[in-house]
């Protein structure tokens, strides 16, 4: 079985369990939406795909091998990247400078340039000065630099406008396009349902309307409403 998949990982942390028998599966090339209200436990989940923390109960499959003994280094080589939330340039780099710390040769720097129009035109431009939505792009793209086949992206709207973030939904959907298999963290919810092939729903831990068509969620409120009260 190819590609990235969870079976009924659980995560604990602190006082006792933040996730609880949660399974979902991630082919390449497609993008998952992992939404839910704050505290549902997404930014857990993520970080035990990428072993910031240990999954307490479950297995963590990478084309049906077991990774949940892994180390984040490991997991990192095998092509999982992590977007955390919250910025993290390289302030006083230019973005060149940041992009080359993963892209490494000016051959992948170019091929990551071509998703990020609005990069290029400020590719010596110390990255400091950078608005906002323009700081996440650098982040976007150095990750993408590594070549990932699967990229976790943790909330990289916090602290921006939804306007400004429509911005980076495309690149996200081009860098999906290419191949890479997405898990979408995501506060504006119907923004990252617009662009999700498939979407599920985490209340309180639990799976509170599983793995499925991202569009019946998008167009139900409904649905989406039970589900974030918890199914
Ligand atoms: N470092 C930590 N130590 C102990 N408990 C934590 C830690 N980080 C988060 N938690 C708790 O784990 C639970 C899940 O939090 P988590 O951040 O994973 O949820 P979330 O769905 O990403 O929420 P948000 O959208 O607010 O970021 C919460 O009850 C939170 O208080």
């Amino acid at each position: 079985m190819s590609g990235l998949q969870l079976s009924g990982v659980s995560v604990s942390r602190g006082a006792g369990p933040v996730i609880s028998d949660v399974s979902l599966s991630l082919e390449e090339g497609k993008i998952l939406a992992l939404v839910g209200p704050n505290g549902a436990g997404k930014t857990s989940l993520l970080e035990s795909v990428s072993r910031v923390i240990p999954n307490s109960a479950g297995d963590i499959l990478l084309d049906g091998e077991s990774i949940s003994k892994w180390s984040r280094v490991q997991r990192s080589r095998a092509g999982i990247a992590h977007i955390e939330q919250g910025r993290a340039i390289f302030p006083s780099l230019t973005v060149r400078e940041n992009i080359m710390l993963t892209a490494r040769t000016d051959a992948v720097l170019q091929e990551v340039l071509a998703s990020f129009p609005e990069l290029e035109k400020r590719i010596d431009a110390q990255a400091v000065l950078l608005s906002g939505g323009e700081q996440q792009m650098v982040v976007l793209a150095r990750a993408f630099a590594s070549k990932p086949r699967f990229l976790l992206i943790d909330e990289m709207s916090l602290g921006l406008a939804p306007v400004v973030f429509m911005r980076i939904l495309p690149v996200i959907q081009s860098i999906a396009s290419s191949g890479v298999g997405v898990l979408l963290v995501e506060q504006f919810t119907h923004l990252a349902l617009g662009i999700a092939d498939e979407a599920m729903v985490v209340s309180s831990g639990h799976v509170s309307h599983p793995q499925g068509p991202a569009k019946a969620l998008e167009d139900d409120a409904e649905l989406l409403r039970q589900a974030y009260l918890g199914g």
